[in-house]
């Protein structure tokens, strides 16, 4: 891979932000001074996304665009991603750090909405609402307790207790349900939560299930036929985690044979990627399964709240350099630079690149003001600020040390 020397004032660097990502976004890089900016609705794919990223300096997403090695290859200026959402399995995040970009996303800002999401289905499948509703649609009348059941007194099983599954559990808690949930980590149980020792256990015990965990080899069709087997006869369903993690037909056989009462699926394996595309799935015959297009975290507020912090993560590491919370990067925390010049330099984590970068800087009689390093197996970050008349020959030097992925001198 060549050397990518990307030190471009502000006024001529490109962001593209994809998948409609919020309003909120353009104006926090307007703020910042960042005006080239520029928009899609949807998810692209092919040579469409690479011709539009082929620029560009940073990239935002949400939780369709895929950002294969092979694409990513296609964007050299590629500086940092932002995933605004909190996935970030769409992105070949190794492939990324080889190529020195760092990925940040928002990992907190739409969880609430899930959770809301999500108890608001527990209650509507409990008293058979999915199926009475498109009754009513189809001008007939079901009034009848057969199937309704209140919350109070039953058992939520939560699978994956981190931001989202601890909410949840909270919020059913007040409802009067027993929480039991698995996590691969031991948990603090908040309330009177219990973790449970299996995925058995846990399917055996709910009334609910709901599934928490984020994409992952482990979490691949983690509920299949045997999993649906052993939950209790006549109970649902919840998944608004990733499509991945349930097997659709084996769900769509559970709910045939009437094992299960009902379903509410927000994720599925293939999805549209816009609102103009058609969405198939074997679950549109089922009456008794509430079905949604992808939207636990797409509430207002989430969306302005992502839309701020995700390109306010980006704005601080174009300005600062800062790798913050990157999910793929070493992370380095940095202070101002004020009245100095500082240089980004990402390579190799070979043996004798920082003895290299010292011994440049000395024999070109350089001062190093400040220097940061952090690096993890595959990479190296180092910063260092210099006085600004020697950040041109410093960044020369940079850029010439053997491992060099990408240098970078920031305005
Ligand atoms: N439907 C939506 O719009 C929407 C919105 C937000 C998030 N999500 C999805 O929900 C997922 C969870 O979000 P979160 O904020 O709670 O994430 P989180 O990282 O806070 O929690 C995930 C939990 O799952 C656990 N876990 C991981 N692998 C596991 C396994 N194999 N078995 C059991 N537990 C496992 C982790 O230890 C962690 O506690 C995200 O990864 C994302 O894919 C979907
Ligand atoms: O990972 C996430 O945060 C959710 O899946 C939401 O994704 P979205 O931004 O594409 O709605």
């Amino acid at each position: 891979m060549t050397t990518a020397r990307l030190s471009v004032p502000k006024e001529k660097i490109k962001f593209v932000l994809l998948e409609g990502i919020h309003d909120s976004a353009v104006q926090t890089l307007k703020d910042h001074g960042y005006t080239q900016v520029v928009t899609a609705p949807k998810a692209l794919v092919g040579p469409e996304l690479v011709e539009l990223i082929a620029d560009a300096h940073f990239l935002g997403i949400r939780s369709r665009t895929q950002l294969t090695a092979d694409v990513l290859e296609k964007a050299g200026k590629l500086t940092a991603i932002g995933a605004f959402c909190i996935g970030t399995n769409q992105i070949d995040l190794q492939a990324a750090l080889r190529r020195g970009v760092p990925v940040f996303n928002a990992p907190f800002s739409n969880t609430r909405s899930v959770a809301e999401l999500v108890l608001a289905e527990i209650i509507m499948l409990m008293r058979g609402i999915p199926h009475k509703n498109a009754v009513l649609h189809r001008n007939g009348w079901v009034k009848s307790a057969a199937g309704s059941y209140e919350v109070r007194g039953k058992t939520l099983g939560i699978v994956g207790y981190g931001h989202i599954g601890t909410q949840i559990g909270v919020l059913a808690e007040h409802l009067g349900m027993q929480v039991v949930f698995v996590d691969i980590e031991a948990k603090l149980p908040l309330g009177n939560a219990r973790q449970l020792p299996s995925l058995d256990a846990l399917l055996q015990a709910a009334d609910v299930v709901t599934l928490h965990v984020p994409e992952t080899p482990e979490t691949k069709d983690m509920i299949g036929a045997a999993q649906l087997a052993r939950m209790k006869p006549g109970s649902h369903l919840i998944n608004a985690s990733r499509g991945t993690v349930v097997d659709i037909e084996a769900l769509a056989d559970a709910l045939q044979r009437g094992h299960l009462a009902g379903a509410a699926i927000d994720v599925f394996p293939v999805e549209p990627q816009g609102n103009d595309a058609r969405f198939e799935s074997p679950l549109v015959a089922f009456e008794n399964v509430l079905l949604t297009p992808h939207i636990g975290g797409s509430t207002a507020e989430a969306q302005e709240n992502i839309g701020r912090e995700v390109a306010a993560k980006l704005v601080r590491y174009s300005d600062n350099g800062s790798t913050v919370t990157a999910v793929n990067f070493p992370e380095v925390s940095l202070p101002g630079h004020a009245g100095r010049s500082r240089l980004l330099h990402i390579h190799r984590n070979i043996p004798g690149v920082m003895a290299q970068v010292n011994e440049r800087f000395s024999k070109a009689g350089i001062n190093i003001a400040a220097q940061y390093l952090r690096t993890n197996d595959e990479v190296g970050y180092v910063v260092i600020d210099v006085d600004s008349d020697s950040s041109r020959v410093a960044l020369d030097e940079l850029c010439g040390v053997p491992g060099t992925i990408r240098c970078r001198v920031l305005y």
